[in-house]
Protein backbone atom coordinates (compact mmCIF):
# COMPACT_ATOMS: atom_id res chain seq x y z
CA UNK A 1 0.00 0.00 0.00
CA UNK A 2 1.24 3.64 -0.77
CA UNK A 3 4.85 3.70 -2.80
CA UNK A 4 7.24 6.06 -0.87
CA UNK A 5 6.33 9.05 -3.23
CA UNK A 6 3.40 8.19 -4.08
CA UNK A 7 0.67 11.42 -3.93
CA UNK A 8 -2.01 9.36 -2.62
CA UNK A 9 -1.82 9.38 1.38
CA UNK A 10 -1.66 6.65 3.69
CA UNK A 11 -3.93 5.53 6.64
CA UNK A 12 -3.96 3.11 9.70
CA UNK A 13 -7.75 2.01 10.05
CA UNK A 14 -9.36 0.61 13.36
CA UNK A 15 -12.82 -0.50 12.65
CA UNK A 16 -14.41 -1.64 15.79
CA UNK A 17 -18.24 -2.39 16.47
CA UNK A 18 -19.95 -5.12 18.99
CA UNK A 19 -20.07 -8.37 17.89
CA UNK A 20 -21.86 -9.51 14.51
CA UNK A 21 -22.03 -6.05 13.46
CA UNK A 22 -21.15 -6.24 9.98
CA UNK A 23 -17.22 -5.54 10.01
CA UNK A 24 -15.55 -8.16 8.80
CA UNK A 25 -18.41 -7.67 5.96
CA UNK A 26 -17.54 -4.34 5.78
CA UNK A 27 -13.65 -4.90 5.62
CA UNK A 28 -14.13 -7.20 2.64
CA UNK A 29 -16.10 -5.22 0.48
CA UNK A 30 -13.99 -2.40 0.44
CA UNK A 31 -11.02 -4.95 0.12
CA UNK A 32 -12.14 -6.77 -2.70
CA UNK A 33 -15.36 -4.64 -3.55
CA UNK A 34 -17.63 -8.25 -3.36
CA UNK A 35 -19.95 -8.93 -1.03
CA UNK A 36 -18.69 -12.15 1.40
CA UNK A 37 -19.95 -14.72 3.64
CA UNK A 38 -18.11 -14.04 7.06
CA UNK A 39 -17.85 -16.30 10.17
CA UNK A 40 -17.55 -14.51 13.66
CA UNK A 41 -13.77 -13.28 13.90
CA UNK A 42 -11.57 -14.74 17.15
CA UNK A 43 -9.34 -12.10 17.49
CA UNK A 44 -9.01 -10.07 14.91
CA UNK A 45 -8.59 -9.32 11.01
CA UNK A 46 -6.05 -7.28 9.11
CA UNK A 47 -6.05 -6.08 5.77
CA UNK A 48 -3.70 -4.00 3.61
CA UNK A 49 -4.90 -2.18 0.26
CA UNK A 50 -5.65 0.52 -1.65
CA UNK A 51 -8.34 2.59 -2.19
CA UNK A 52 -9.13 5.41 -4.42
CA UNK A 53 -9.88 8.50 -2.16
CA UNK A 54 -10.74 12.18 -3.58
CA UNK A 55 -8.11 14.06 -2.93
CA UNK A 56 -10.00 17.34 -2.74
CA UNK A 57 -12.54 16.24 0.06
CA UNK A 58 -9.27 15.23 1.53
CA UNK A 59 -7.94 19.30 1.33
N1 LIG B 1 -28.73 -6.91 6.75
C1 LIG B 1 -27.40 -6.71 6.82
N2 LIG B 1 -26.65 -7.70 7.29
C2 LIG B 1 -25.33 -7.47 7.36
C3 LIG B 1 -24.74 -6.27 6.94
N3 LIG B 1 -23.40 -6.33 7.12
C4 LIG B 1 -23.18 -7.55 7.62
N4 LIG B 1 -24.32 -8.26 7.76
C5 LIG B 1 -24.49 -9.62 8.27
O1 LIG B 1 -24.21 -9.59 9.67
C6 LIG B 1 -23.56 -10.80 10.07
C7 LIG B 1 -22.28 -10.50 10.80
O2 LIG B 1 -21.37 -9.88 9.91
P1 LIG B 1 -19.80 -9.86 10.22
O3 LIG B 1 -19.19 -9.00 9.18
O4 LIG B 1 -19.27 -11.24 10.38
O5 LIG B 1 -19.78 -9.12 11.64
P2 LIG B 1 -18.53 -8.81 12.59
O6 LIG B 1 -18.77 -7.47 13.18
O7 LIG B 1 -17.25 -9.01 11.86
O8 LIG B 1 -18.73 -9.91 13.71
P3 LIG B 1 -17.64 -10.50 14.76
O9 LIG B 1 -16.40 -10.85 13.99
O10 LIG B 1 -18.29 -11.70 15.36
O11 LIG B 1 -17.41 -9.41 15.76
C8 LIG B 1 -23.36 -11.62 8.79
O12 LIG B 1 -24.41 -12.58 8.71
C9 LIG B 1 -23.48 -10.60 7.68
O13 LIG B 1 -23.95 -11.18 6.48
C10 LIG B 1 -25.59 -5.25 6.42
O14 LIG B 1 -25.17 -4.15 6.04
N5 LIG B 1 -26.91 -5.52 6.40
MG1 LIG C 1 -15.62 -10.27 12.14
Amino acid sequence: MGQRGSKQPEARVLLLGLDNAGKSTLLYKMKHNASVSTVPTIGFNVEMFEHLTDTALLG
